[in-house]
């Protein structure tokens, strides 16, 4: 017979549940071969383990569901309430408004024909029953790391969602990023403090890297009477996140914890793009026009633009793409070299005998090999403990302008231009803020509906609830052996600066990563 797994059952003997996709999740201990098999840690009878395990779920032809926690998994008994969604008159007409429990989204859209069905995660929305009574929600909004055009649109929609979907009432803003739960005051945040923050850029509440009390941050969720924590921050912020949410669940409290990605890096893998990315691709075109009008303005003249991204080129790729008076883009996963047959010194010649001038754009994480090797290197670290890098454009500047008139006795007009925080400074766009409110009410369904210890974000343009160790376990990276650096590189005309080797290194290295069957992307 079967029987709906509570949080003792979760934790008790069954090594094999099965999963019924249109129900919920269900004990077969009879069935030998049941649909739908969740795996349980090899402690799976042990009362509370210290540390959640990742609760996968797995199906007929090799389905995979990477599921996220839930408050019921580590507290019995928990009470359900009808969404208040259902009597408001504004969502009242959508025909199927609450999500199915058991619809997944897929990770990969393109399949073969005969291959497994894959991995899938828990797709997002509101549901039917909600595990907070809206007058009991105390929920808090905090921001962590760099700037990125889009988070007080966030904050604003996390709070008016929170409001007007759901009738809670108290929310509050933590100061400063994770060191303001212990050492600032917090800001009472309602639809009239939001409402024109979205035209803003940066972020209301301050951020900060560093500062990170795991003891402190909870002492101060618990004391407080917290109970929902939305969490907007990159890499290091949900790895800060996960670990808040173990703690949470250690001790036992019902406090729903919600992770927004953010990075204008997009360095941020599973999601199909982190917020405020457009943005910055759409501000950098503002530079790029600039260096170009420099450029061929003078003599031999040369623009060089610097633009983010510490790990990963997707901002100079996608700018690069967009502006088409880029000859030359670099970024850190396609290396480069200067000197010699096939290097960027040639390159530039070539271009200016042809044109007369030319625009570079670089990701400020481009050549850094290069740069430790002509200079001392620096391994600095920021408060948060990420390497503090060396001004590649900068550098990369001085060397042109010293080999131009060293060895080729020719003076290069040469334009420097460094935007990057005025890029990270300007409120999102129309489309980042379109895209920041779905985030947001993603959350926001999310933690109502009991779920914890998850990141929201859109999965082949569908919104879903992914564990936060598969948002923090690797950076999303341009792959060079796929399609679209092969557009990059058509359109510019530059020089691969790839040896074979390299290539073959490469397209190992990417077989795993890359999002798509055959790279097509
Ligand atoms: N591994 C980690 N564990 C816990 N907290 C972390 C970790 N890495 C970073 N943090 C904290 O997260 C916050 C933001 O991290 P940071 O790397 O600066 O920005 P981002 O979240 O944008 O990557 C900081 O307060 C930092 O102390
Ligand atoms: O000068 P700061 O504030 O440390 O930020 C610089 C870094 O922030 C970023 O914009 C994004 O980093 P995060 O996603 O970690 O916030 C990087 O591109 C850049 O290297
Ligand atoms: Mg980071």
């Amino acid at each position: 017979m079967d029987s709906t797994i509570s949080s003792s059952a979760f934790l008790s003997t069954p090594k094999f549940r099965c999963f019924d996709p249109t129900n919920s999740y269900h004990v077969k201990s009879n069935q030998t071969h049941p649909r739908y098999v969740m795996s349980l840690p090899p402690n799976g009878s042990m009362p509370i383990s210290p540390n959640s395990e990742p609760k996968i779920i797995t199906g007929e032809c090799g389905y995979v569901l990477q599921d996220v926690p839930h408050l019921s998994d580590y507290i019995p008994d928990l009470p359900t309430y009808p969404n208040p969604l259902q009597d408001n008159p504004s969502y009242s007409v959508v025909k199927q408004y609450f999500v199915n429990v058991g619809d997944t989204v897929a990770e990969k859209v393109v399949v073969h024909k005969d291959g497994p069905r894959g991995t899938h995660f828990t797709r997002a929305g509101p549901r039917e029953k909600v595990y907070f009574e809206s007058d009991d929600v105390h929920a808090c909004i905090v921001t962590c790391g760099g700037l990125c055009p889009g988070l007080n649109t966030v904050i604003r929609e996390i709070v008016c969602g929170l409001y007007y979907m759901y009738g809670v009432h108290r929310v509050i803003g933590i100061e400063g990023g994770y060191k303001g739960f212990y050492a600032r005051n917090t800001i009472p945040l309602t639809p009239k403090v939001v409402n024109d923050i979205h035209k803003r850029g940066g972020t209301i509440l301050g951020t900060s890297r560093g500062g990170y009390d795991l003891s402190k941050i909870v002492d101060s969720i618990q004391d407080r009477g917290i109970n929902q924590v939305y969490i907007i921050g990159g890499d290091g912020t949900l790895k800060g996140a996960s670990v808040i949410f173990e703690e949470i669940r250690r001790r036992g409290l019902k406090v729903a914890v919600a992770g927004i990605p953010k990075t204008i890096d997009n360095d941020i893998p599973v999601i199909d793009k982190s917020f405020g990315f457009d943005t910055a691709v759409e501000e950098a075109q503002r530079a790029i026009n600039a260096a170009h009008v420099e450029a061929e303005s003078h003599e031999n003249g040369v623009g060089v633009v610097k633009l983010m991204g510490r790990y990963s080129g997707f901002i100079a790729m996608n700018a690069t793409l967009a502006s088409r008076d880029v000859d030359c883009c670099l970024i850190p996963e396609s290396p480069f070299y200067l000197e010699g047959a096939g290097g960027l010194f040639e390159f530039i010649g070539k271009r200016l005998r042809e044109h007369g001038h030319m625009v570079i754009v670089m990701a400020e994480g481009a050549g850094q090999e290069l740069l430790s090797e002509s200079m001392r290197s620096m391994d600095q670290q920021d408060a948060s403990g990420n390497k503090l890098l060396q001004d590649v454009g900068m550098w990369l500047s001085q060397k042109i302008k010293d080999h131009f008139r060293k060895r080729q006795k020719v003076t290069i007009n040469l334009k420097y231009i460094d935007p990057t925080y005025m890029i990270r400074a300007v409120p999102s766009n129309a489309s980042d803020n379109v895209y920041c409110t779905l985030l947001a009410h993603s959350a926001i369904h999310g933690a109502m509906a009991g779920y914890t210890g998850f990141t929201v974000g859109p999965v082949n343009g569908r919104h879903a609830y992914i564990p936060f160790y598969r948002i923090t376990e690797r950076q999303n990276k341009v792959v060079i052996t796929d399609r679209m650096w092969a557009r990059l590189l058509s359109s510019t005309n530059q020089p691969s600066f790839l040896e074979h080797k390299d290539v073959d290194s490469n397209k190992k290295q990417e077989e795993h990563h890359t999002q798509l069957l055959n790279g097509d992307n």
